[in-house]
């Protein structure tokens, strides 16, 4: 039962991005461009190494000049762009290390590079392995830069693979991290206009987080055009690749210099995820807007039941918003700061501290979809209704642009992953003998209208069923997290579906 006295809902103030690193045009992304290089000689050893990471890789020298490398300490880096720099030439140094190339894998990394990326990680908040912020974030240039942030005017920084393709993967996401700016200054009004109970204010703020998702989603299928998916997979994504669920680095690694012995005097390997675009704080920012909540894998026992106004008048919840003090719902009535799906509870580690903590300051005032069940609960027939069927409309209407995304981006793992892994035969990447021959029928064009079928319902549900050929071949396939790969993207998006609200005719 809701409390009925404002004492227990106490006035938690509505998130202001910029306490949080969030800027009101780039978003997560930082306001200006970051570091192409430390500008400090100091750390010219880092970044003369990162100037030839290609040809080292490329001739099998990288561990022996990293071997070479003196250990440097972090005391020097003064900005947050420093240690975002330093952050990112650790990564690529670090992963190309690990994994090599033709290789065998390692499992030591050695001191002059652990110890100054256990460091700088601990600044930046997150976890020593590279991360979506690294390669998306803080990867980019503008071409020209007295013209906007957009896809037609960005270039990376810097790459594992030295392709176009691996740019692109990550350049389609940083533009997707500045379309999501508008989404998050609407999220943040959005917010306020249910506490105001300004229902206008609130559909239009609905309105532009609906419009923010759909140029996200269109965004997303620009993937197919200049990443290919053999490429991505045989040689980009190895290289994102963590130790943690990693069959060939099954304990893990040691950050020499960094952990000693435990108590038993055995050698402490860390494991942790590696990079993806899960990672991004701004899909799951709309998610928690959106009272989106998602539960472990085959575990949710709402997603196949949709809420509706038969529930929602039958709910426990007061009748109507004057039943809540000053109109404003129970905080955090649905949605919980601590993620229920592990996967995204064990990402948070990989967010950078500042927007992981807005992520759990806005679980704790987002109450959108609460509102708009309690202005439908109490409509009275009356002039009022066309704007709450407006309000229902708009709210659902996010959902469903929501929902587009989530099955476009299934589709893009079907493609990318899937279909890849099955040509594979379980092969390692490093095994020169073994790679599958190129994908030549992508570059042709490919078609996924044969691969997925997509029926689109009345309302927001979109539901897409895989072909056998596709669902088949994927069981044992793993997420970075060690997800079930399509099962758990598969019920996100079913769990997206699920919070749509129906108005009795
Ligand atoms: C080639 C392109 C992409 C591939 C192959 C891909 C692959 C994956 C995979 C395998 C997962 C499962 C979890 C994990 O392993 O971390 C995942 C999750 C996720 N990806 Fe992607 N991804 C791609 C592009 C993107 C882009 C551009 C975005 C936009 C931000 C994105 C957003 C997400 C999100 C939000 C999740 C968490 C699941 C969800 O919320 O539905 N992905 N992706």
């Amino acid at each position: 039962m809701p409390p009925n006295h404002i004492e227990a809902y106490p006035q938690i103030t509505v998130p202001r991005l910029e306490d949080y690193d969030i800027d009101p045009v780039t978003g997560f992304l930082p306001p200006t461009p970051p570091l192409r290089r430390l500008s400090d000689p100091y750390y010219e050893p880092w970044e003369s190494l990162l100037d030839i990471f290609h040809d080292l890789m490329l001739a099998g020298r990288l561990r022996e000049c990293i071997g070479k490398l003196e250990l440097l300490k972090t005391d020097r880096l003064k900005t947050p762009a420093e240690f975002r720099r330093a952050f990112l030439v650790l990564s690529i140094l670090a992963h190309g290390y690990i994994w090599g190339n033709f290789e065998p894998v390692v499992d030591r990394l050695p001191a002059c590079l652990a110890i100054p990326w256990v460091k700088v990680s601990a600044y930046l908040e997150v976890a020593p392995i590279v991360n979506h912020a690294a390669v998306v974030l803080w990867n980019w240039r503008l071409i020209f830069p007295n013209e906007p942030l957009c896809l037609n005017n960005l270039a990376t920084l810097d790459t594992y693979s030295n392709t176009l393709d691996e740019s692109w993967f990550y350049l389609v996401t940083t533009a997707i991290e500045c379309i999501g700016s508008r989404a998050l200054t609407a999220i943040v009004s959005a917010i306020q206009a249910s506490r105001d109970a300004n229902n206008k204010a609130l559909i239009a703020s609905l309105t532009d987080i609906s419009k923010a998702i759909s140029d996200i989603r269109d965004s997303l299928q620009r993937m197919y055009e200049k990443c290919d998916p053999y490429v991505f997979y045989w040689k980009v994504r190895p290289y994102l690749a963590g130790w943690e669920n990693e069959d060939r680095l099954p304990k893990g690694i040691i950050y020499e210099g960094v952990d000693e012995v435990d108590e038993k005097g055995e050698t402490i390997f860390r494991q942790y995820v590696g990079a993806s675009a899960g990672q991004s704080a701004l899909i799951q920012a709309l998610d928690i807007a959106l009272n989106v909540e998602h539960y472990p894998t085959n575990t949710n026992p709402k997603a196949k039941g949709h809420s509706n106004i038969f529930n929602a008048l039958h709910s426990t919840s007061p009748k109507n918003s004057s039943s809540y003090p000053n109109n404003i719902p129970p905080v955090q009535a649905e949605h919980s700061i601590t993620p229920r799906q592990p996967y995204l509870h064990k990402i948070r580690q990989n967010i950078p501290g500042p927007h992981r903590r807005f992520l759990e300051d806005l679980a704790k005032v987002a109450h959108i979809r609460e509102y708009v069940m309690s202005q439908v609960d109490c409509s009275d027939g009356d002039d009022g209704d066309a704007e709450v069927a407006a309000l229902v409309d708009v709210y659902n209407e996010c959902l469903t642009r929501m929902n587009e995304f989530r099955n476009k981006h299934l589709q893009i793992v079907s493609v990318y992953i899937i279909n890849q892994a099955r040509k594979s035969g379980g092969l390692h990447f490093n095994s020169k003998d073994h790679a599958p021959s190129l994908d030549k029928g992508f570059s042709a064009g490919i078609s996924t209208t044969n691969l997925i079928k997509t029926t689109v319902h009345r309302g927001t549900t979109a539901a897409t069923t895989m072909e056998n050929s596709t669902t088949t071949h994927s069981g044992t396939i793993k997420g970075t997290g060690g997800t079930d790969l399509m099962p758990f993207l598969k019920q996100m998006r079913d769990e997206t579906a699920s919070k749509e609200i129906y108005l009795e005719q």
